[in-house]
This record gives structure tokens, C-alpha cells and sequence, in this order.
């Protein structure tokens, strides 16, 4: 057989130049790569030993047949898969900074303007998401990423879960706290797609200030911020609470009313997202018709800078 004439393609990690972690989880590291042929920047998963440890290895293969399935302009999208010396690599897009750069960047907000149109992406990409039946779980500052054009694609599907079947219950699991809904806080076996809509809520109204708008620092005082500001928990909830340390006082308390930012449909979008009844919080498809984003043309004219800089047919 004729020797290559050309050196072999390089494999795996070889492809790739190492820059900077970016990111660091239970289960693996995120780094910073330049891959050596063509000077794309990427962002590469690399998992702990996965050989040792069966449940990094289970996590990693629930993660990646996930992630196969999942395309969308305002997902981060995984390019390539490999494994070498039992380690598991997931090569995804690269994007140069999260919404946490912005808001330390930002201390008073982002402005009405870009807040609105980070929004509306974020909930066009929760939208595919829920669409496919997965539930991100972990929507916070961090896994926000926002390119130099000012696109903006969720990360981290780490945490994500495929909707559970009717009567599944699911795994307990401890996304960030500032985030997490109120059925989450009181651990509802049942939760959907709805902790996601509340997290985007929060983002929305932080993105809009600055500040976190619920930074508890427990679960019972998460719960109280909470009440103080959006009202009584769902009754199901107040009596899970009642049973908490601590918790007697606060449910069904309904402490003087502090106020959400915003005004106008803004406030009325963002109220709606934070319904303790997580029922009655409004799908994301429902959000992207809401009249905040409809009744001056934004979506029409928002959509059309969205197809310009991604380059394509949304
Ligand atoms: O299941 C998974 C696992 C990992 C990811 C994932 C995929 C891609 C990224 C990523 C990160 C990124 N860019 C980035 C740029 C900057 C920072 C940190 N900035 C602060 C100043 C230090 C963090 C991230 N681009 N792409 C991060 C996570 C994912 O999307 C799904």
C-alpha cells in the first residue's frame, strides 16, 4: 500500500491548542482550544476518567446521546466527540464571553434594549429545547454565552434532563440557588419545564437592574425573597414549607409586596414568569408572542438582524 503522501490527520487533542480553562464542573473541565489547521476557536468538555468512575461514564454517555440531538441557533452546538486515554471529549462552538462577564461588567444593568433582545433569544432557546422534551435545569449567569455580534446561545446542558414520563419521578439535584423555582425549593418530585421559565424570569429582571433579584443565602430564605416580592406560594407549597425549620412563618405569610423591575408589558412578562403556580407560568412559545416583544415590531425587525448575523433562514 502507498505510504501517506500527506502526514497523517492529527487526532483528537493533537487537533487542538490548548488556551484556557474557562469552566470547571463536578464531572470535567471546560477549556479554551484553537484548533492548529484552521485557528477556530472551540470549547472542549473534557471529563474526568471515565474508565474508573461508572458514574462519570454513565453521566458522559446520558450527556453526549443529549447533546447529538440538539441543534439550534441559540444552543451551544457540539461539533465533535472523541475519547483518547479513556477520557471522554465533547469539542463544542466557542463564544467569547457569558452574561455573568456582562452583568460584573455592567453593575447598573444592560439597558431596557439589550436585555430585550438577550431575552428573546434565551427563550427561543429554551423554546427548542422544551420543544424536544428537555428541560435545561441550570439557566443562570454563567451558562449564558454571548458572542462579539451580540448573539446569544445557552451552555451547560450538564444538569439537563429529558422530561420524565408520566409517574417518574426525578433525581434530586441542586441547580443554582438564586435561579431555582419555588416547586424546586420545596423538592416537588413533579417539576417540568416551568423551573427553566422562572430562571429565565430572574435573568430577565437582573438583566434589567444588575442585581440578582433573588439572592438567597438558604433555601428558606431563598423562599422568603421570593414570597416578599412575587406573593404567597402555590397552596401545595405552603404546606411543604409550614413542615420546614423555620418555615412556619413564612407560609402562606404575605409580607409587605417589594417591587419587580420594569414597566408595562416588560413587568407584565416578567410577572408572569415568576408565578409561584408554576401551572401558571406561560410556555416559552407563549412568551415569544407575548406583547412585549410584539406590539412594536420587534420581533419582526429583531428576527431579521438575527437572520443577518447568524447568516441564515431562522
Ligand atoms: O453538556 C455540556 C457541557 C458543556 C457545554 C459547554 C459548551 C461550550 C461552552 C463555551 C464557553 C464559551 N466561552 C466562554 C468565554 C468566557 C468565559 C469566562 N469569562 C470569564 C472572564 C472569565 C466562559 C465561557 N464558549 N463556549 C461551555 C460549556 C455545553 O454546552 C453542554
Amino acid at each position: 500500500m502507498a505510504a501517506r503522501s500527506s502526514p497523517s490527520p492529527s487526532r483528537g487533542m493533537d487537533k487542538y491548542e490548548q488556551l484556557a480553562v474557562v469552566g470547571e464542573g463536578s464531572y470535567g473541565v471546560v477549556l479554551k482550544c484553537r484548533r492548529r489547521d484552521n485557528g477556530q476557536l472551540v470549547a472542549i468538555k473534557k471529563f474526568l476518567e471515565t474508565e474508573d468512575d461508572a458514574a462519570v461514564r454513565k453521566m458522559a454517555l446520558r450527556e453526549i446521546r443529549m447533546l447529538k440531538k440538539l441543534r439550534h441557533d441559540h444552543l451551544v452546538n457540539m461539533i465533535e466527540v472523541f475519547r483518547r486515554k479513556r477520557r471522554f471529549y465533547l469539542v463544542f462552538e466557542y463564544l467569547d464571553h457569558t452574561l455573568l462577564d456582562e452583568l460584573e461588567a455592567s453593575p447598573g444593568g444592560l439597558g431596557e434594549d439589550t436585555a430585550k433582545k438577550h431575552l428573546y433569544q434565551l427563550l427561543k432557546g429554551i423554546d427548542y429545547c422544551h420543544q424536544n422534551s428537555i428541560i435545561h435545569r441550570d439557566v443562570k449567569p454563567e451558562n449564558v454565552l454571548v458572542s462579539n455580534a451580540g448573539i446569544v446561545k445557552l451552555c451547560d446542558l450538564g444538569f439537563a434532563r429529558a422530561l420524565a414520563a408520566p409517574g417518574e419521578p426525578y433525581t434530586e439535584y441542586v441547580a443554582t440557588r438564586w435561579y431555582r423555582a419555588p416547586e424546586l425549593l420545596v423538592a416537588e418530585h413533579r417539576y417540568g419545564p416551568e423551573v427553566d421559565i422562572w430562571a429565565i424570569g430572574c435573568l430577565f429582571a437582573e438583566m434589567l437592574t444588575g442585581d440578582p433579584l433573588f439572592p438567597g443565602d438558604s433555601d428558606i430564605d431563598q423562599l422568603a425573597l421570593i414570597i416578599k416580592t412575587v406573593g404567597k406560594l402555590a397552596p401545595r407549597h405552603q404546606q411543604v414549607v409550614s413542615r420546614l425549620a423555620g418555615g412556619a412563618a413564612l407560609a402562606g405569610a404575605e409580607c409587605r409586596r417589594a417591587t419587580l423591575p420594569g414597566a408595562g408589558p416588560a413587568r407584565d412578562l416578567l410577572a408572569a414568569c415568576l408565578r409561584t403556580e408554576p401551572r401558571a407560568r406561560p410556555q416559552a412559545a407563549a412568551l415569544l408572542r407575548h406583547k412585549y416583544f410584539t406590539v412594536d415590531g420587534f420581533a419582526e425587525s429583531f428576527n431579521a438582524e438575527l437572520r443577518k448575523k447568524l447568516g441564515k433562514e431562522i
